[in-house]
């Protein structure tokens, strides 16, 4: 039977409950539970006992995260974790606290350990059944894996044995098959741990004994109950900015509250060259639904004027998306809701996460950015997905291709490319450098090889010499990335006839720029965006 269109109770049924210690990679753990196909949830680790008896998961993981176990006050799982009677895998932290909790013994280790090492199996152990993929010189199988940990459990708990190490951790891997325990030193939720995507299938479909119910079919159907429950008869307000994310809420709130919906599209005045009519255009032309645009260009650069701060620049646009958003909700009938096309980085970054404790690197505009009282209240299907499976999402909808392969660009716009102070004058240089930038990939077949490119402005002048004559101009720089989900990214290896062809049209085609770099950076350490 096709697991797609399944009542919606059925659809969460076979579920798994993670408990994240505050791990960096908590929610890429939830990602492949999810490319397996099971529908899983994010939960702090101090939640009680009762919150996880109810919760009714098939089965639990355990997290990695920054404390330490052999410190008293490090944080414990529930005691319901290990009564409910279901399978728990513990990751990192999760493996330690494992151990300690059930009698084992953790110590702190001398040397922290990071990155790729090798674990051998020790004993045969259903979690990693055939998965070992290679030999070592004495014919023991091996796995590739990535490690991140400065403790080690060194004495395993009663009823447990230990199915896997490394040369620098006796105990990488054990399980209790009796009690359906697992737990591994190592990361399997990253791709660096070459087999890491199967482990976590392995535990969650055979293991736990879940179906794959988690269908790009079945999350639409799941979010649209959610919304019809979430807003009621209520009317609600979307950001509508043109972008994956919004246009897929859009479609999204179209199909489950119909003419409740209405959406706002804000023109800044920080947009990309042709954007504004653009967007309206494809709306009319795709969707169907009703779009207000609002020109504010004038009120955005009045209240960015001499102000050079980047945190402080996001919140500015954030605060003024906002008041637009009530601006307008107010001039319309019973709207209740602000709907926005936030995805999980956009929270995570802004540290707006409700289970971690994640540092802010920068405030989104939709998230961090927003003001702290607001008389709309938050509408956001998409908070928890990665920027991947919103695409996903936008085909099974219909949206048409280009729409949802679109690259992202930021709802702050040309505001965090302009470094510094925000004028028209320099967005104005910034549009044009970055039409040719953006015209020339299209047209050179990079577009779609590249996952985020664009122009930045650097408000530096730097000498140069045109037609035998002194200038002293700005500087673009341009930026190109390849990412799949924008946590991490690796900078394009653009040709350099194609980076030589674009800097000389800049040059030549935009006054007052003289000067063309190219961003070599790759995140981490750098971010995508320049502020
Ligand atoms: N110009 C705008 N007008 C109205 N709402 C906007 C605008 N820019 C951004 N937003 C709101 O902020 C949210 C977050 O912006 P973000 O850029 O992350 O998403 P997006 O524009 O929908 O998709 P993409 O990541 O592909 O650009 C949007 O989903 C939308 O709700
Ligand atoms: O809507 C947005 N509002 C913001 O304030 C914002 N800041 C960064 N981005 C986009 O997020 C992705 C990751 O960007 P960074 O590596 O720069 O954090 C990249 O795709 C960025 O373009 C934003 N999107
Ligand atoms: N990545 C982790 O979970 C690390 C666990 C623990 N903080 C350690 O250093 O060993
Ligand atoms: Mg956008």
């Amino acid at each position: 039977m096709s697991a797609d269109n399944l009542p919606r109770s059925d659809i969460h049924a076979h579920r798994i409950l993670i408990l994240d210690f505050g791990a960096q990679y908590t929610q890429l753990i939830a990602r492949r539970v999810r490319e397996s196909g099971v529908y899983c949830e994010i939960l702090p680790w101090d939640v009680t006992d009762a919150e996880v008896r109810e919760f009714g998961a098939k089965g639990i993981i355990l997290s990695g995260g920054p404390e330490s176990v052999t410190d008293t006050k490090g944080p414990t799982a529930p005691q319901a974790v290990f009564q409910s009677g279901v399978p728990v895998l513990g990751i990192c932290y999760g493996m330690q606290t494992m151990a300690a909790q059930l009698g084992g013994r953790v110590t702190a280790g001398t040397h922290r350990e990071f990155g790729y090492a090798q674990v051998t199996s020790s004993a045969p152990c259903k979690l990693f059944d055939g998965l070992f993929d290679h030999k070592d010189g004495q014919g023991r199988p091996l796995l590739d894996v990535w490690m991140s940990h400065g403790d080690k459990v060194d004495e395993l708990p009663p009823g447990f044995v230990a199915v896997g190490f490394t040369n620098s951790v006796p105990l990488a891997a054990m399980a209790d098959e009796s009690r359906h325990y697992y737990a591994v030193q190592f990361h399997p939720e990253v791709t660096h741990t070459l087999q890491g995507e199967k482990i976590l299938e392995r535990f969650v479909r055979e293991i736990c004994g879940c179906e794959a119910r988690w269908s790009p079919g079945n999350i639409i159907t799941d979010s649209i109950a959610r919304v019809r429950e979430q807003v009621g008869r209520d009317n609600v307000l979307l950001g509508l900015s043109g972008g994956v994310d919004s246009s897929v809420v859009g479609a999204l709130l179209h199909r489950a509250i119909g003419d409740q919906l209405t959406c706002v599209f804000v023109d800044h005045g920080l947009l990309r060259q042709g954007e504004g009519d653009q967007v309206m255009e494809t709306f009319a032309q795709h969707m169907g639904v009703r779009v207000i645009r609002v020109n504010a260009e004038e009120r955005f650069l009045t209240a960015l004027k001499g102000e050079v701060d980047p945190e402080r620049k996001r919140k500015i646009i954030g605060r003024l998306f906002v008041e637009v958003f009530e601006e307008e909700a107010a001039k319309l009938q019973g709207i209740r809701w602000l709907a926005q096309g936030t995805i999980y980085p956009d929270v995570i970054e802004s540290a707006g996460s409700r289970t971690g404790k994640a540092h802010v690197i920068k405030s989104h505009h939709n998230v961090g950015g927003l003001p702290e009282k607001m008389n709309l209240k938050l509408c956001e299907p998409l908070r928890e997905l990665f920027k991947d499976e919103v695409r996903k999402l936008g085909v099974e909808l219909g949206l048409p291709r280009e729409m949802v392969y679109r690259h992202p660009f930021p709802g702050p716009g040309l505001g965090v490319r302009i470094l510094g102070e925000v004028t028209k004058q320099y967005a104005d240089l910034l549009r044009k450098a970055d039409t040719i930038f953006l015209d020339e990939l299209r047209k050179h077949d990079l577009y779609d090889r590249t996952s985020q490119a664009f122009a930045v402005f650097l408000p530096v002048r730097s000498v140069a010499v045109m037609g035998d004559g002194r200038r002293y101009d700005y500087v673009i720089a341009l930026r190109a990335v390849e990412t799949i989900d924008f946590m991490t990214a690796r900078w394009s290896r653009l040709p350099y006839e194609f980076l030589d062809l674009v800097a000389r049209r800049i040059c030549n085609e935009v006054d007052g720029i003289s000067r063309v770099t190219y961003d070599i950076s790759g995140k981490p350490p750098a971010t995508i965006e320049w502020e």
